[in-house]
């Protein structure tokens, strides 16, 4: 999976551009406020229908258009496909068209693009809340288990109407019809979150391995309630305790998947270049697994690959990313930056104020 060609109109600083990408490397160079991350980001923004750095979209339409659009060619193997995204700044409406129809979601798009993100910001996944980490999974099981989408929506759905039918209801009798399909979803989705985390496991052992040898880390997926009870009966049990607090408390909504070193949480006791390691290890074993499972690339997106790694660590992690096998996308400040990326075959940018230039080697 790779994406070939990408145009941009009116996207953050970008008034227009056209692109064509190398399969493997492409390095993006240039001074604060040139527009890497904004690249990464509409790239990212083509693979999820939304940004990775603002839920606003009139912030990422270029100041003062009516829309911006996203045109890509996506090569897999023998196939392509033309993918094409734009978002209108006076009703927020995204149009997203695939080889040429209209009328496809979201969702289709993200099936065809799978991507990680690496970001300064994304140390969330190791020091922020479980919902990063449950976005984690979900991740794996949407390009893992074609089923796994229609379920979590769902799941979703019902939560939301259940703990709106708690502030109205007196007993318990009116939500039972609720929470007799709540709880078959939530134990699917439970079920496939578990086996997804015990099969991701060794790869992600194997990876800190490389990266941390001087770390034994320890994971452990936490399903939201507790192990081995039944979550219908919990919820029957704990209807009182929910209507007063007001919402669902327990649940898979809870799920977490946590990383401890030395008994204690990595956030905790990891320095912050560790701890960039280690989500950088996250992200490559989901990749592989994929690549295992799947026989799908996944294309990586690295923002400020240098902040924060010594030049041992910024060689291993290159070494890791072009194991990989994928296409990867890396912004520098730099050339030097990138001295470690001893890769044979790539693309180099430069950016400039929203202008972006192939650098001849
Ligand atoms: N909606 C927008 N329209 C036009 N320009 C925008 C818009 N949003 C952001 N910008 C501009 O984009 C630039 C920031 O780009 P970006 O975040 O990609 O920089 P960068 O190259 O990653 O910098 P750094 O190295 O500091 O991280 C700023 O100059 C900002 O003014």
């Amino acid at each position: 999976m790779a994406i070939s060609r990408l145009l941009i109109e009116n996207f953050r600083n970008f008034t227009a551009v056209d692109l064509e990408f190398d399969h493997g490397f492409n390095f993006l160079i240039g001074n604060n406020g040139s527009g890497k991350t904004n690249l990464l980001e509409s790239l990212f923004y083509l693979g999820h229908g939304r940004s990775f750095k603002s839920n606003v979209t009139t912030r990422i339409i270029r100041y003062e258009q009516p829309h911006f659009t996203l045109h890509g060619k996506i090569q897999e193997q023998q196939h392509q496909w033309s993918v094409g995204l734009q978002k209108l700044r006076k009703d927020g409406t995204t149009l997203v068209k695939i080889n040429g129809e209209d009328g496809n979601k979201i969702s289709d798009l993200a099936h065809l693009l799978p991507m990680q993100i690496i970001t300064p910001e994304g140390l969330t996944l190791l020091n922020g809340g479980p919902s990063y980490r449950r976005a984690f999974l979900d991740w794996g099981l949407f390009h893992h288990h074609s089923s796994f989408h229609s379920a979590w929506s769902a799941l979703n759905r019902l939560l939301k109407q259940r703990n709106s039918a708690l502030q109205q209801s007196y007993d318990y009798a009116p939500l039972r019809i609720w929470d007799i399909e709540l709880a078959k979803l939530a134990h699917q989705v439970t079920q496939w979150r578990a086996e997804y985390a015990q099969a991701l496991t060794p790869a992600i052992e194997q990876t800190c391995r490389l990266f941390l040898p001087e770390l034994e880390i320890q994971l452990s997926f936490h399903q939201g309630w507790e192990k081995g009870s039944d979550y219908a009966d919990l919820l029957r049990e704990n209807f009182q305790r929910d209507k007063q607090i007001g919402y669902t408390v327990s649940g898979p909504q809870k799920a977490d998947f946590r990383f401890k070193s030395n008994g204690l949480p990595v956030e905790d006791v990891l320095s912050r270049g560790q701890l960039k390691l280690l989500m950088c290890a996250l992200r490559l074993a989901q990749g592989e697994h994929l690549m295992q499972q799947k026989n799908r690339h996944c294309i990586f997106l690295i923002d400020d690959f240098a902040s924060e790694l010594d030049q041992i660590k910024r060689a291993l992690l290159a070494e890791r990313l072009q194991q990989s096998r994928s296409q990867v996308f890396i912004t520098a400040i730099t050339q030097d930056q990138l001295a470690q990326m001893q890769v044979e075959k790539h693309c180099s940018f430069r950016l400039q104020e929203g202008n972006i230039t192939l650098l001849a080697e």
